[in-house]
């Protein structure tokens, strides 16, 4: 059951994804003012402190019982999945452990603050992206890995090689 599930080590995954989300909005929050800009990688990557009230591109600005709902709904269905369709199934374990670490992450800032802290703010060709944090960059690496559990590994009842 523990082996064909991995349990002990996605949850450690979680766990260490949650905890440098957790930590690094801690940190911005602590030392930087809300604006204030920290170049790190010339124009093209700087820590900007940032709050968003919203989701991605500042949407829905303010729906906090919206984002309750649908982030308890995205927690609850991660976890059905993870039983039902994640047995023998790396790709897919990794998947949800990163989706289900991203919406906590962004989930604890909603119920604490009624904000998300961002601060990662990238330049990525001309188009000023907007800026993001740990908990983003989670959820969107378990997109992109659903996507490819899904479309490449196939219905992988075997391990991923
Ligand atoms: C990443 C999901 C957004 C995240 O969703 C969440 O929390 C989860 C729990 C669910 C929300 C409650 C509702 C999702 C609505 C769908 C959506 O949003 C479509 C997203 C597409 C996405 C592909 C996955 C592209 C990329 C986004 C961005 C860059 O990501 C690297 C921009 C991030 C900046 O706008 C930043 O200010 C956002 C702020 O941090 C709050 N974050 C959220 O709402």
């Amino acid at each position: 059951m523990l082996k064909e599930y991995r349990i002990v080590q996605m949850l450690i995954t979680a766990a260490g994804i949650l905890a440098l989300d957790q930590i690094t909005k801690f940190l911005v929050v602590r030392y930087m003012e809300i604006g204030q800009s920290i170049p790190v990688f010339g124009k093209y990557l700087e820590i900007t402190s940032h709050r968003n009230q919203g989701a991605a591109w500042g949407m829905f600005q303010g729906q906090m019982i919206f984002f309750y709902l649908v982030t308890v709904v995205v927690l609850a269905l991660l976890v059905f999945i993870y039983k039902k369709e994640a047995r023998n199934n790396f790709t897919a374990q990794l998947a949800i452990t990163f989706l289900f670490a991203g919406a906590l992450g962004n989930f604890i800032d909603r119920v604490l603050f009624q904000e998300v802290v961002d601060f990662i703010d990238v330049l990525i060709i001309n188009y000023d992206f907007p800026i993001f944090n740990v908990a983003d960059s989670a959820l969107t690496i378990g997109v992109i890995l659903m996507i490819i559990e899904v479309f490449i590994t196939g219905k992988g009842d075997k391990d991923a090689k």
